[in-house]
């Protein structure tokens, strides 16, 4: 018998029998779920999309209580519905719910085996590494340096707008917004003005991997397994993921590079204007754990990489998702318009809604709110895990399984929100339901929704992503109009890629005000 048939075959047996053991050793206390046939029901819902499962999700809520287990993979993954036993796990017990799981396979090459903020296990590498981010490039003081840098995207997405105006053809915008973002984020990151063909090449190999996930899904399941049998596709995607690593790794050099000539500068030597990037910070930063060694270049590519994915992709997204609705409401699009006009001033020439007239708006702060409520990027967070078998509501919350937060059900519960499903900025101002005074985007007092997550792991770029969008939203509403096509209206329905998308991409009619 062929030697490698052996192996596989005892692979199989091997895996059957720990799926086996894992069900049973864990199913007694679980939160309850749909029945399931070992193996075969984890492969199914491992097939499935995220907006499948959330589909079906909704009706196990309703069948089953706001805590729902499926088997996705290789192990349990528990579903939370309810925003007050959310608040309860992710603040009461905040600690304990602040895990990762271990990093299946294809996270495992993407993250660096876990060098990476979202993916680390919640002790002091998390800490550093996320310290590191918060302090010393999403800090407001540290934000401001970025100012000039977002000028300069805005200039770039105002121009390409302008042109697809002057051919009136209807402008698909998601293309415009997703490259405005990059070039945004590529900014912060590597602290240069970049060629577009620099940006663009950036571009493409991080979508080409946070693209490929569906594909590739299949190695986090019996992976010893599915390696060998689909060699070829996992060779694929470790070729996307050295890719990216040549990319990325030429600019950190280049970065690298320009930092030790300014060092070497002499005192005396005029020195031209310096704002630290991302990339700066993670090239001097120490692992006091790790004998103080320094990161690694291929850890610094996924922290990068990091990075530019968390940042660009969701708040693209976002963008347009509330551009959509502007597009749709012309009333919605008025009234914003009026409220930049009174902080302008009527018959004001200028070209540009600067960031410190943005908190004098807070109907656009209650547009940006309602986007995010109604049209959350993320429908789930990412995968949280409890370090230790954990009691919940009753259930056990095993320590080798995954939790979730269903965030796109918790922004539409009808207990809090008045019509749900209807894009109303309104409730967002005095009087509404998530009225700007006692509304807490971070859930600390209470969860009405949670785009951001919550908690340890609440996203750390909330106040930036928010940032870009009011500056974003304000500036193309003042400076064009914007119109639905005839016979080619907006659509809401949606579907995944890396985020929650437009189904039908956002096309639209703009005329220069
Ligand atoms: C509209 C834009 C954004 C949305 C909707 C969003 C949403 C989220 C969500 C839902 C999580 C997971 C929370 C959890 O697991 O509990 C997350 C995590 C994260 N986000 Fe964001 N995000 C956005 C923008 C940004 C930006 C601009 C950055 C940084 C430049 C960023 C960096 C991160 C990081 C590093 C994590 C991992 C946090 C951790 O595990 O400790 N995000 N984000």
């Amino acid at each position: 018998m062929e030697i490698w048939f052996v192996i596989l075959v005892s692979l199989c047996i091997s895996s059957l029998l720990t799926s086996i053991f894992t069900h049973f050793r864990t199913s007694s206390n679980l939160p309850p779920g749909p029945p399931s046939i070992p193996i075969f029901t984890n492969f199914q819902w491992l097939r499935r999309s995220p907006l499948q499962i959330e589909s079906l999700l909704r009706s196990f809520v309703t069948k089953y209580g706001p805590v729902v287990t499926l088997p996705i993979g290789n192990h349990p993954v528990v579903f939370i519905a309810d925003r007050s036993i959310a608040h309860k796990a992710l603040f009461k017990h905040g600690a304990l719910f602040a895990d990762r799981p271990p990093a299946p396979p294809l996270s495992k090459v993407i993250s660096s085996n876990q060098y990476s903020i979202s993916s680390a296990s919640y002790g002091p590498l998390w800490r550093l590494l996320r310290r590191n981010l918060t302090s010393q490039i999403l800090h407001s003081s540290r934000i401001v340096f970025y100012s000039q840098a977002r000028r300069w995207v805005l200039d770039i997405l105002l121009s390409r707008l302008q042109s697809h105006s002057q051919s009136k053809i209807p402008v698909l915008v998601v293309e415009n917004f997703q490259y405005a973002m990059f070039c945004l984020l590529v900014l912060m990151c590597f602290g240069d003005k970049l060629e577009e063909s620099q940006i663009r090449e950036v571009e493409k190999v991080e979508r080409e991997l946070i693209l490929s996930f569906q594909r590739f899904n299949i190695f986090n399941f019996w992976p010893k397994f599915t390696k060998i049998l689909l060699r070829k596709r996992w060779e694929a995607f470790l070729q996307i993921r050295k890719n990216q690593e040549n990319v990325l790794n030429r600019l950190i050099e280049e970065r690298r590079k320009a930092n030790k000539n300014r060092a070497n500068k002499a005192q005396n030597e005029e020195k031209e204007e310096f704002v630290v990037s991302y990339v700066d910070t993670l090239l001097d930063l120490e692992l006091p754990n790790e004998d103080n060694r320094k990161l690694s270049n291929e850890e610094i590519v996924t922290l990068c990489s990091e990075f530019l994915n968390a940042g660009t992709d969701t708040t693209s997204t976002a963008l347009q998702w509330i551009m959509a609705n502007i597009v749709k409401n012309s009333k919605i699009q008025n009234k914003l318009l009026a409220e930049i006009r009174g902080v302008m001033g009527n018959g004001s020439t200028e070209d540009e809604v600067k960031e410190e007239d943005l908190e004098k708006l807070p109907y656009l702060k209650a547009v940006v709110l309602e986007g995010l409520r109604r049209h959350p990027p993320g429908h789930f967070v990412l995968p949280h895990a409890v370090k230790e078998d954990t009691i919940l509501e009753n259930y056990v919350i095993p320590k080798n399984g995954t939790v979730n937060f269903m965030v796109a059900e918790m922004g539409l519960d009808p207990k809090v929100w008045e019509d749900p499903m209807v894009f109303k900025p309104e409730r967002f101002l005095k009087g509404g339901e998530g009225e700007g005074a006692v509304f807490d985007i971070t859930g600390s007092k209470e969860i009405k929704m949670m785009p951001f997550g919550a908690g340890r792991r609440m996203c750390p770029g909330f106040v930036l992503a928010i940032l870009h969008l009011e500056y974003f939203i304000a500036n193309l509403v003042w400076r064009f109009e914007w119109k639905e096509v005839k016979g080619d209206e907006v659509s809401l329905g949606e579907k995944i890629e890396f985020t929650v998308v437009m189904e039908k991409p956002l096309k639209a009619d703009i005329i220069p005000r």
